[in-house]
């Protein structure tokens, strides 16, 4: 099964619930991880199971490294506030980083978010569960 985190800044919240909704077909065919509050939308308003994890200002989005580090994600869509100033910056600008480390997908926007789901559903047509074949 494809490994997905999702995780969305306050003011980007209401977008990752609509993505959600949107793709709910295909997203529910993958294993998903969120960052706490994120988490809990996104299954509240989708019925998708999430497994929740801290919330990102207090560890959540070094969770998410490191499940990066420890290659138990295949991508990430991350929608990011670029408007307001983060106390956790620091975990922010960590996660991106180890994602560039492993080579692992990330979308920051929900333009490119777009794109990741064309390319989980090209995954799921041929039997793929892992989205990170070079080949
Ligand atoms: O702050 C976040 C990502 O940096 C998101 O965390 P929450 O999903 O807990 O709001």
């Amino acid at each position: 099964m494809l490994k997905i985190a999702l995780v969305a800044h306050d003011e980007k919240k209401a977008e990752m619930i609509e993505f959600t909704q949107t793709h709910k077909y295909l997203l529910s065919q993958c294993q998903l991880t969120a960052t706490g509050t994120t988490g809990k939308l996104i299954s509240q308003h989708t019925g998708l199971p999430v497994t929740a994890l801290l919330s990102g200002p207090i560890g959540g989005d070094q969770q998410i490294g490191s499940l990066v580090a420890t290659q138990q994600l295949d991508m990430i869509i991350f929608l990011r506030d670029p408007l307001t100033a983060q106390a956790h910056e620091p975990d922010i600008a960590a996660l991106l980083r180890v994602c560039d480390v492993h080579n692992i997908p990330l979308a920051t926007n929900r333009q490119s978010a777009e794109i990741l789901i064309a390319y989980i559903k090209l995954c799921l047509e041929r039997g793929e569960n892992n989205a990170n074949r070079t080949s």
